[in-house]
């Protein structure tokens, strides 16, 4: 079957997706430069070390595999950071994904499916958020990922290349049976730092804002299985291998949860009550961000098979590994 060059592939969200590939028979070659990826996490196909922003690497890479699409995870991710460092966001994130665009093109590859994001709509008019929802980023963060997904709509109107830009909302939970879950280092994100907090690892975990304009006053947001992620990119890159055009779509649940419901599931699946501190809200979050799906659903026969208690489940069992 095809070969699928996976850009960030030995990160996060990228390696549960090359075992979903390899599940339906593709072979993912995984470019990554590994600065936040892991080595262990490469294991549905061969591994090359190397740098998005890298022309030369990536040449030899496509002569070598001979890709059929590309799915696009490599970049820098942290909202906060990209508030302190913007210039190294736009590096990666636009540079890389333009100095990979040229790369494919040369070599004659015309299909790419993006990791985009809903920080792109920055502050939400209303929820659930559909994709027609102004695009309006407030961090650098979302601004660099506009940007690529301006690029390539632009690439499309001109070139023979088609792309799609899946807008992620929060991502989550594990695949513990195939030993993948959420590694970020350091980690930032709220379910791994309840579940270490609920594990004794962290003396406290802080709710960031309890005044919000919410049922509870704290942030709401849609979590999306990483599984669940996983088999919308390989939809993506069968839509696209038999000639779907560009397209960007939401991968939400259209279910929203607020941190105090996710401490309660924390609490649940640990069996004691967390430590909890209050804090003041975090620049750049939010109130509430929620996708209407429907249109993921219409074109890839998407619908996302996991709820909230499974990804917070997964989430504990791989924290638990030995
Ligand atoms: N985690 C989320 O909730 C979320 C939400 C929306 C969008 N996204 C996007 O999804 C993608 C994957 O996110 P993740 O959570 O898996 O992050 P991650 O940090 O685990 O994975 C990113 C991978 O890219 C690699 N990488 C970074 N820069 C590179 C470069 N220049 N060349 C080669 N490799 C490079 C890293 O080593 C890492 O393995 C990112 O583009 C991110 O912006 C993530
Ligand atoms: O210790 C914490 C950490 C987070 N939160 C809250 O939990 C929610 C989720 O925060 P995360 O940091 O887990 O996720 P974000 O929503 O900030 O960010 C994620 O979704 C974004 C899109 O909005 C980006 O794509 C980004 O890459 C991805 O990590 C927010 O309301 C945040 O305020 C806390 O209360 N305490």
């Amino acid at each position: 079957m095809h070969n699928i060059l996976v850009t960030g592939g030995a990160g996060y969200i990228g390696s549960h997706t090359c075992l979903a590939l390899s599940r339906e028979g593709f072979t993912p070659i995984v470019l990554d430069n590994l600065t936040n990826g892991h080595l262990e996490f490469v294991r549905w196909g061969p591994f090359e070390k190397g740098d998005v922003r890298d022309r030369r690497r990536l040449d030899e890479i496509f002569l070598a595999y001979r890709p059929a699409a590309i799915i696009h995870f490599a970049g820098l991710i942290e909202v906060s950071d990209s508030i302190s460092n913007p210039i190294a966001f736009f590096d990666n994130n636009i540079s890389g994904s333009l100095t990979l665009l040229a790369a494919a093109l040369s070599a004659g590859v015309d299909a790419l499916v993006f990791s985009s994001t809903c920080a792109t709509y920055g502050i939400p008019a209303h929820t659930p958020m559909s994709e027609s929802h102004p695009q309006l980023p407030i961090s650098p963060y979302g601004r660099s990922k506009l940007i690529v997904e301006q690029i390539l709509a632009e690439l499309s109107k001109y070139k023979e290349f088609r792309s799609v830009c899946l807008r992620y909302f929060n991502a989550a939970g594990a695949e513990p049976k195939n030993a993948l879950g959420e590694w970020h280092d350091p980690e930032t994100h709220v379910i791994p730092l309840a579940i270490e907090a609920a594990k004794g690892m962290r003396s406290h975990f802080k709710i960031f804002g309890s005044d919000y304009p919410t049922s509870d006053g704290t942030c709401i947001r849609d979590y999306v299985h990483v599984m669940d992620l996983a088999d919308a990119h390989v939809r993506a890159v069968k839509y696209l291998l038999s000639g779907g055009k560009s397209i960007s779509l939401n991968l939400g649940t259209g279910k929203g949860t607020s941190v105090k419901e996710l401490i309660e599931a924390v609490e649940s699946v640990s069996g004691k009550p967390l430590p909890i501190e209050r804090a003041l809200r975090r620049d750049g979050d939010p109130p509430e961000l929620v996708a209407d799906n429907s249109v993921a659903g219409k074109i890839l026969g998407w619908s996302p098979q996991h709820d909230f208690k499974s990804i917070i489940d997964s989430a504990w069992q791989w924290h638990s590994r030995a």
